[in-house]
């Protein structure tokens, strides 16, 4: 597992260890694996161009000890230094004694220009806002420019505990995390500034619950449902799907497409698109009279395609079954039902969805992903799994947020919502915990749109055929 913490929980370890290492040695140790890092990029160091952006604080200083032993190898080092006389002073003398140079912001847009690398160590987790108005032309250059970007500990101007994004900020190829990986290096938009991520242990015990925790493969293979040799279809679970219309029929075909590649062993249909779904997928069991006269299952999907019935979706909310609504469901379900309810909920809404639940515009969403995850799951008392570029499960009673990054832009794409509903709740008819049903979802799911896509566009049904692959790949 991945995990992220918060900036005060950093702060705190920090102290902690600080206070029983000899002065300096931490800073040290966040030099030495951020000029290992750059040398990795460089490949040659001897001889190229590196130019540090250099901030008033240790995140300056980190970049002017990483310079000096980038200098030592032989590039040739200059420091811009945004604010001369609050410069790390420890740092400069470092460079200067490994033969690196020092500058001011006059002529550093050209100096970039000639990089081969540029060290963003502007500001890190002490940065409040967005850059300050001198930084953005450098930022600016630096994104123009050929060199590869590094930023030390985070792209300088990002919010490091909310991923959210202010103004202008460095956009880095990659960057180099100290001790743990902050929130924002998780997140959108803050994650897209970050480029791909290496983290340096510097040594800090973490006993603070994490803000974000991000699955990798094993993990999510621990999680999956597998049959044992006394299963049978009912005790591997029966998920409900309930949703497409008249209208929408194609809606009810994805959600059992997803649902049935999600480890529940039987998949029963409700609702008018019975005939589409039939004809797509017989072993289906399919029903016309509505979820509570449909026969047991042991968690419903409610939502997607079906129009304005809002009469079925109140009916599935009564269920004492866990329950996942999406799409139309969730402008259709009354939020008393939601929150009255004494098993699991779990609510899948897009940015722009979770906008309207949330009363804000969708651009609030998006900028604000994290607190606006969380803010649904308290109101409504649910999981609450918030879909994009990094889709973010948060849990209704608090606690870490589960993010995924294994989605892709490909995913974006009609009915890819519907499938992933099917299959988080299969998940939860097969005995997952909401956030570990949702999360695990996810991860699937962008990955069968990975290897759906392969660098091409795909449809939803492409993706749904695809996550028996991604089940396989994560259990290899
Ligand atoms: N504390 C520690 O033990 C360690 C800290 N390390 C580094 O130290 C960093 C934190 O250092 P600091 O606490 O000094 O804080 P930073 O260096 O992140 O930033 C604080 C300084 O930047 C200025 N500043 C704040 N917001 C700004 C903005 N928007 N634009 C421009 N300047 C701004 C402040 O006036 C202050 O001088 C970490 O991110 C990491 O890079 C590492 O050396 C590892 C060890
Ligand atoms: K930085």
């Amino acid at each position: 597992m991945r995990t992220a913490y918060s900036v005060e929980t950093v702060r705190a370890a920090e102290r902690d260890l600080m206070a029983r290492l000899p002065e300096g040695a931490l800073m040290q140790r966040a030099a030495s694996g951020l000029a290992a890092a750059c040398a990795d990029l460089l490949g040659r160091v001897y001889g190229s161009r590196v130019v540090l952006l250099v901030g008033s604080g240790d995140n300056g200083g980190d970049a002017l000890y990483a310079g000096a032993r980038l200098a030592r190898r032989g590039a040739g080092v200059t420091a811009v230094l945004l604010s001369p006389e609050r410069a790390h002073t420890g740092g400069l003398a470092a460079l200067r004694r490994a033969g690196g140079t020092v500058s001011g912001t006059g002529g550093a847009e050209e100096l970039i220009a000639r990089a081969d690398l540029v060290v963003d160590g502007i500001v890190g987790i002490g940065g409040k806002g967005g850059l300050r108005a001198e930084a953005v032309p450098l930022a600016e250059a630096a994104a123009r420019a050929r060199a590869a970007v590094v930023a030390v500990d985070l792209p300088s101007g990002v919010d490091a505990d909310s991923g959210q994004v202010n103004g202008a900020a460095v956009r880095a190829d990659l960057t180099v995390t100290f001790g743990t990986h902050k929130p924002g290096l998780l997140v959108d938009p803050a994650r897209e500034y970050a480029g791909s991520v290496r983290l340096v242990g510097i040594g800090l015990e973490l006993a603070a619950e994490a803000e974000l925790e991000a699955l990798q493969h094993t993990d999510v293979a621990a999680l999956l449902p597998l049959p044992g040799a006394e299963s049978d279809k009912y005790r591997r679970g029966v998920v409900g799907i309930a949703a497409g219309s008249a209208r929408y029929p194609g809606a009810a075909v994805l959600a059992v497409a997803g649902a049935l590649r999600g480890g529940a062993g039987a998949v029963r249909y409700v609702g008018p698109a019975a005939e589409a779904v039939i004809a797509r997928f017989p072993e289906t069991l399919v029903s016309d009279r509505g979820p509570r006269s449909a026969g047991r299952v042991q968690a419903w999907v409610v939502g997607p395609g079906v129009g304005d019935d809002a009469a079925t979706v109140a009916e599935v909310l009564t269920a004492d079954v866990p329950v996942l609504v999406d799409a139309d469901g969730l402008r259709l379900a009354e939020p008393a039902a939601v929150r009255g309810r004494a098993a699991p909920t779990l609510m899948t809404p897009h940015a722009g969805e979770a906008a309207a639940l949330l009363g804000v515009a969708r651009e609030e969403v998006e900028a604000a992903r994290l607190t606006s995850a969380r803010e649904l799951a308290e109101r409504y008392g649910a999981a609450v799994l918030l879909k994009g570029s990094t889709t973010l499960v948060a849990g209704p009673g608090g606690g870490a947020v589960r993010v995924n990054a294994t989605g892709t832009s490909w995913l974006a794409t009609a009915g890819s919502g519907d499938v992933l509903s099917g299959l988080a709740g299969s998940l939860l008819a097969a005995g997952l915990r909401a956030v570990d049903a949702g999360s695990v979802a996810a991860y699937l799911h962008g990955l069968a749109g990975r290897f759906a896509a392969d660098g091409a566009p795909v449809g939803a049904h492409d993706v749904a055929e695809a996550i028996a692959a991604a089940w396989r790949d994560v259990r290899d």
